[in-house]
């Protein structure tokens, strides 16, 4: 059972704060008002001190502008290509960029222009209104609907989906949902659509993420390749984190009942608000995570009220571990693991151990440290990355890329599978305890010590510890967490200079945004002269969602 004294976090929350801040650093694309000037400035009578407090919030509200990269920003660069850059300079200009033309809770109709990145319809108000988007869940491009606008934000406001009046037939086929909480549930966005159209709409996000962030002139940017598909399209997560809140002030002094009460949702978050709904399962996560959800589920109800906190639940599917593998033993760990590998357990605790096989290659890594959500896809991108650091024209052995250096590389999934085909391989990491993992599945797998090492720290730091690895020879992989890379990684990068880079990501923007600067750096003023952005593709680790991951491969010329 969950202990009810101590938060149980889930990924989510166990990030470190660094994974989950975005990227500052960068100018919006629309220059920040100085609010502090233009109050100091400003001439204008306050009839009270209520008015002026007013007019301050107004004017801050105006000046900023979200955080580059962050998915506020993501989805306004949505809305400035659909309602035209003219469009939304010339209202900011008039200073109308806030001023809605729909009433809060105002029902209209309206046609959908086109799906954001983050995976909503975005919509134009009705002629005869002032240009302004709304962005509406589950709504697809050239549907006619019903929405009852709500929250506003510059030159947008949010609507509910009250009713699909003219659907895309082309594209829509609500029986293709198989969750009966889709629609409602925040989790998936895509559980309609057909699964190639999921996978179009993926490579339109890398197409404009490149775009938006990476200032890479057009003649640079190779074609963004289709998007690589996962081999499961539901039952695929093998980690679920669904919460619930501790039991109201109110709550604790009235009646108790066994039953549920009424207050309380174990599960996920609900479409455009801030509120946790009841799911009892998850299509979308392996057969034994929810197994274990439901009794889990029970457990709380009936030891609600011993809750202090609210608590978010861990779920992670994991190959059998009673049967434990000597890390010193030299057998295959395979062979060793047979009959581990034909059954499953789900781990609860953030301390447990959990195993995972990729290929021939065994993992182990903590409940609460990162590991990629889905199994079925690790095989096929860590290929494709293995093929894009050897492609056909590099056979002969003279041009091989003889070293890797993992940056990020959590329990050594990139660093473990990629050995083979390297001399020697060193990877580092933030979390010490992905480092002691990493270290122990390199040894679990049989790699010799002297061939690979880890080390913990801040990735940027371990260039100065390969300085006998020859650039000309050496591959740098990254895959940092959300945020990308900061600058000194960045220098440091420039300044070892691997032969190839391959940039993994999930964050295409913050990705784009780092390839932009990695060309820009290492060319001077001539962009691309130094290293040339030779392919990127994404690679669907989330069915039925708008996430993407993103693989950029740069080649030093
Ligand atoms: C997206 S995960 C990738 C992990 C690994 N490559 C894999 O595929 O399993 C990003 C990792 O970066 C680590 N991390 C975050 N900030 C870091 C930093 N400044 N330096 C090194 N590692 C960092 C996180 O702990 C996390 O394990």
């Amino acid at each position: 059972m969950v202990d009810p004294e101590s938060t149980v976090v889930g990924q989510v929350h166990v990030l470190p704060d660094s994974e989950k801040e975005l990227p500052a650093g960068k100018k919006p694309r629309i220059e920040v008002l100085d609010v502090s000037e233009l109050e100091a400035g400003s001439s204008r009578q306050y009839k009270n001190k209520e008015d002026r407090r007013n007019a301050k919030k107004e004017r801050k509200r105006k000046a900023t502008f979200p955080e580059p990269c962050s998915s506020e920003d993501v989805l306004w660069q949505d809305i400035i290509s659909v309602l035209g850059r003219e469009v939304v300079d010339r209202a900011i200009e008039d200073g109308v960029e806030l001023q809605s033309p729909f009433k809060y809770h105002e029902e209209v109709e309206v046609e959908v222009k086109t799906i954001s990145s983050n995976g909503e319809g975005i919509a134009l108000s009705p002629e005869g209104r002032s240009p302004w988007a709304i962005v509406v869940p589950l709504a697809l491009p050239g549907e006619k609907i019903r929405v009852r606008a709500y929250r506003q934000g510059r030159l947008h406001s949010y609507g509910d989906l009250l009713e699909v009046i003219t659907p895309n037939a082309e594209l829509r086929d609500d029986s293709r949902a198989q969750c009966k909480y889709f629609g409602s549930c925040a989790g998936c966005q895509y559980q309609m659509l057909s699964y190639d159209t999921q996978l179009d709409l993926k490579r339109d996000v890398v197409v404009k993420a490149y775009r938006n962030y990476s200032k890479i002139p057009e003649p640079s940017m190779p074609r963004i390749l289709s998007t690589m598909p996962s081999p499961l399209k539901y039952a695929y997560r093998t980690k679920l984190t669904p919460h619930f809140d501790a039991p109201p002030k109110s709550a604790r002094k009235g009646p108790r009942s066994t039953e549920k009460p009424d207050w309380l949702h174990i599960g996920f978050n609900r479409i455009g608000a801030q509120s946790t709904m009841d799911i009892e399962d998850c299509p979308i996560a392996t057969p034994v995570i929810n197994e274990s959800y439901g009794p889990m589920r029970k457990d709380i109800i009936k030891d609600i009220y011993t809750y202090k906190k609210g608590v978010s639940l861990l779920f992670r599917d994991s190959l059998d571990t009673s049967i434990t593998l000597d890390p010193d033993s030299t057998s295959d760990p395979v062979d060793r693991l047979s009959e581990a590998f034909n059954r499953h357990i789900c781990v609860t605790d953030q301390k447990g151990t959990v195993r995972e096989k990729v290929g021939d290659w065994v993992f182990e890594y903590n409940g609460g440290s990162f590991f990629q959500n889905n199994n079925s896809v690790l095989l096929p991108l860590t290929d494709y990355v293995r093929d894009a650091i050897f492609p056909p024209t590099t056979t002969t052995t003279t041009a091989r890329p003889t070293h890797l250096v993992d940056t990020y590389c959590g329990s050594g999934l990139f660093a473990i599978v990629l050995s083979p085909h390297f001399d020697k391989v060193a990877g580092i990491e933030l979390s010490a305890d992905s480092i002691r993992y990493a270290t122990r599945n390199a040894k679990l797998n049989n790699i010799p010590e002297e061939k690979v090492s880890f080390r913990s720290g801040n990735a940027g730091e371990i260039f100065a510890t390969v300085r006998d690895f020859p650039a000309d020879d050496s591959v740098v992989l990254i895959d940092p967490p959300r945020k990308g890379c900061d600058e000194f990684f960045i220098q440091q990068l420039l300044a070892f200079a691997p032969r190839t880079i391959v940039y993994v990501s999930c964050n295409v923007h913050t990705q784009a945004r780092d390839v932009g600067s990695i060309l820009r750096a290492t060319g001077g003023n001539e962009i691309g002269k130094k290293y040339v952005l030779e392919c990127v593709r994404g690679f669907d680790l989330f069915p039925q969602t708008a996430h993407v991951e993103s693989v950029a491969v740069l080649r030093r010329v």
